[in-house]
């Protein structure tokens, strides 16, 4: 812009003359031109005169090519025929639909002979008619008329003329097939009675089609389809478009439907149609997840058939969006695949759940470690029982269970459980922390076994399929903990049994220990972070917020467009699977009734029988209760101080304790004193000793006989009081 200011950027004023030859420029004055570019030169910042410079390279502005390497090559044959359970499934519906149809319409075969013979005289009565007016051109009648009334005689005689050949001709035509029907009715007096019958049957099907009302059609329908439209870009986008994003209106009112691109054909994908759609720049497909609701409405679908999902390998606004037939709740579950397997191994993949479309969603089990969670009644339990399962009927796998809430869940397959615990009680949450303590020394004497095996027996100092079944005290051992926010939230046990299980998820992962952890209160309280934050495999079915998504499916899951909020009261069983593939999945998980739960139970009894596995509870060990437990270590601890006695050594205190009651305490660590006398508030503090081995005095860590003293009158005191 012209001013007339005083140029700032040079010193001595306005260049009049520069601008007097900008503004003239049919003669240019070399000289001034030469002087004014050494100028320009000194004056760096007078660049912008000389207009926009291109910055994209020459590469950059040529139009993409396509990338035939990098390029995703679509498959050869549709989905259904490349997995044998959906040709399977596509089978049985195509049999199924034509077996209903048939029997639908032999039922209904008298009522349309009925129909037929009513109709055939006015079907009689139409070919007649029809005949007639062909035999004398009656369909050229108004055109004659219409020369009659306007006088044209030449035309008129014209018209005639081809009448009468007409009719003539069709007269001969029409005497034949007289002549012929008469011969055939004479032919059909002498001939049997079946074939009159037929004739007649024939003769009053074709007379009764051709008298069918046009809007009364003969077969009534077998089947009533809710008529499912088609997806089309034009749709997609229309819904996009009503879901209030400032960037796609932006971008649709700037570049009109071309701002929403689709990499891929829509094309049909199961039971249901997929798109994928590239969003315009700057939205993302967590935009379009938020608001799922608004999305089903614009498509006009129901809510439980539209399931938008990201693909942020590719780029964050990828939306691959699905649009099923039916919605997912309302599609019959199928049946589990292993309901009818005698045993399983453990080591595989087992069958999990299906996604939106219909195909199996797997989850495996060794090398991991699961978190479930939900808020309650959307099928925690339910879908714990499943790799609860899997574990009880492999008889070469230990199996713990514990369940928190005490409701009886998990109750049928106590019967298989080494360990089982149920309640809502303290008793319940110490025999849980007490489970994870003896976890935890199963891990360290799992690694010590580990690094005693020969490198060629196992290279990679982790347990592996074939290990678990030879090696005894190897086996895979599944421990689940359901409505551990109860354990973990607990007041006396909560913090111990948190540090634990994060040492467990981070340890026995190559151990063959399995952590399988389910609940109902996903926040920093109830899960600890050290947990949440480890665990390999997570299924999250409804949560109400950011938090506990992220909680349950991993940190900025939500950001990323994982986002379990999204379900909806209808989606029991659905959760987002997170970890048993490349990319998250939407699954429904199988679901089985008590009844079939009990009957596997019964059947991985049998193996476990037969295979001599049953072990722990489940071979009728007595649990040492934590009540007992509890009763005594106080007392113990305190008993083996001797009176002069101020302090000792933790490891003294252990020997003395395994001295006392060996069937009690023969596992005992240091750590594991300390962290039982936790509760009860002893701690552990320096305690000067003398090592009896050496003669030689040191601090190590020890506990203070008044401490114990202290609790153990606190608790007769509480004890009185409650007995009170
Ligand atoms: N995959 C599924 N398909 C259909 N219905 C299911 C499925 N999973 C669970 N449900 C239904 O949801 C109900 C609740 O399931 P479940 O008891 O497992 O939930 P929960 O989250 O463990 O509940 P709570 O937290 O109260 O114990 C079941 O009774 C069942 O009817």
């Amino acid at each position: 812009m012209t001013t007339n200011e005083p140029d700032r950027d040079r010193p001595e004023g306005l260049d009049w003359s520069r601008y007097e030859n900008e503004m003239t420029d049919n003669v240019v004055d070399l000289d001034a031109a030469r002087e004014r570019r050494q100028r320009d030169d000194d004056h760096e910042d007078q660049d912008d005169a000389a207009g926009p410079v291109l910055v994209d390279s020459l590469e950059a502005q040529r139009k993409p090519k396509l990338d035939r390497r990098g390029a995703e090559r679509r498959p050869l044959l549709p989905a259904w025929l490349r997995s044998r359970a959906e040709l399977r499934d596509a089978v049985a519906w195509a049999a199924g639909y034509t077996a209903h149809v048939a029997a639908y319409h032999a039922l209904r075969l008298p009522k349309y002979a009925g129909k037929l013979a009513l109709r055939s005289p006015v079907g009689l009565g139409r070919t007649v008619g029809g005949a007639m007016r062909w035999l004398f051109d009656l369909e050229g009648e108004p055109v004659r008329q219409a020369t009659v009334r306007t006088e044209n005689a030449e035309q008129y005689l014209h018209l005639s003329r081809q009448r009468d050949r007409r009719v003539r001709w069709r007269g001969i035509v029409a005497l034949v097939v007289i002549v012929t029907l008469i011969l055939a009715a004479v032919a059909l007096l002498l001939a049997p009675a079946w074939v009159r019958w037929a004739v007649l049957g024939v003769a009053v099907a074709v007379f009764g089609l051709r008298g069918a009302p046009a809007d009364r059609p003969l077969l009534d329908r077998a089947v009533v389809g809710t008529q499912v439209a088609k997806l089309t870009s034009d749709i997609v986008v229309r819904a996009l478009s009503v879901l209030g994003i400032a960037g796609v209106n932006q971008a649709l009112a700037k570049q009109g439907n071309g701002a929403i691109t689709f990499p891929a054909p829509i094309v049909r994908d199961g039971p249901g149609w997929r798109a994928d759609v590239d969003l315009p720049p700057g939205v993302t497909v967590g935009d379009v997840l938020d608001r799922r609701d608004r999305l089903a409405s614009g498509l006009g679908r129901p809510l439980g058939c539209v399931w938008p999902e990201g693909n942020a390998d590719i780029s964050p606004s990828r939306l691959v969006l699905w649009v099923g037939d039916r919605p997912m709740s309302q599609v019959p579950p199928p049946v589990w695949p292993l309901l009818k397997a005698s045993t399983v191994d453990v080591a595989k993949p087992f069958p999990f759940g299906t996604d939106p479309r219909g195909r199996v969603v797997t989850m495996e089990l060794p090398y991991t470690n699961v978190l479930i969670g939900s808020i309650p009644g959307y099928g925690k339990t339910a879908s714990v029982q499943l790799p609860m399962l899997v574990a009880a009927l492999d008889p070469h796998t230990e199996l713990w269970g514990f369940d928190f809430k005490g409701t009886g869940g998990l109750d049928p397959l106590a019967r298989v459980c080494a360990r089982y615990a149920s309640g809502q009680d303290d008793d319940t949450a110490e025999a849980g922390l007490v489970a994870l303590r003896e976890l935890r020394a199963e891990c360290q004497r799992r690694a010590a076994a580990i690094k005693k095996l020969p490198k060629d027996v196992c290279p990679d100092n982790k347990v592996t399929p074939e290990l678990a079944r030879r090696i005894k005290g190897l086996q895979w051992l599944v421990a689940i903990f359901d409505e551990c926010q109860d354990l973990f939230a607990h007041a006396e046990f909560g913090k111990e049994a948190g540090e634990l299980a994060e040492k467990i998820i981070k340890l026995g992962r190559a151990l063959g220990v399995i952590l399988i952890l389910a609940t109902q209160r996903p926040d920093a309280k109830s899960l600890p972070t050290g947990v949440s934050a480890n665990v390999g495999t997570r299924f999250c079915l409804r949560v109400m917020g950011q938090l506990e998504n992220d909680m349950v499916l991993g940190t900025s899951s939500y950001r990323n467009g994982l986002r379990a909020t999204m379900f909806t009261k209808k989606d029991l069983g659905v959760g987002y699977l997170v970890g048993a593939a490349d990319d998250a999945q939407i699954v429904r998980t199988y679901y089985l009734d008590g009844p079939t739960v009990e009957k596997l139970a019964a059947r991985a009894y049998a193996a476990r029988v037969a295979a001599g596995t049953l072990t722990g509870q489940a071979a009728g060990d007595q649990p040492e209760t934590p009540a007992t437990r509890r009763e005594t270590l106080l007392e113990d601890t305190l008993s083996v101080f001797q009176a002069d006695e101020a302090k000792l050594w933790a490891e003294t205190l252990v020997e003395r304790l395994i001295a006392l009651r060996p069937e009690v305490y023969a596992e005992l660590t240091r750590d594991q004193l300390g962290a039982a006398l936790k509760p009860y508030g002893i701690t552990t503090t320096q305690v000067w000793g003398t090592d009896p081995a050496t003669g030689k005095g040191a601090n190590r860590r020890g506990i203070d006989r008044t401490a114990v003293a202290e609790a153990v009158a606190e608790r007769n005191r509480r004890r009185g009081e409650s007995a009170a």
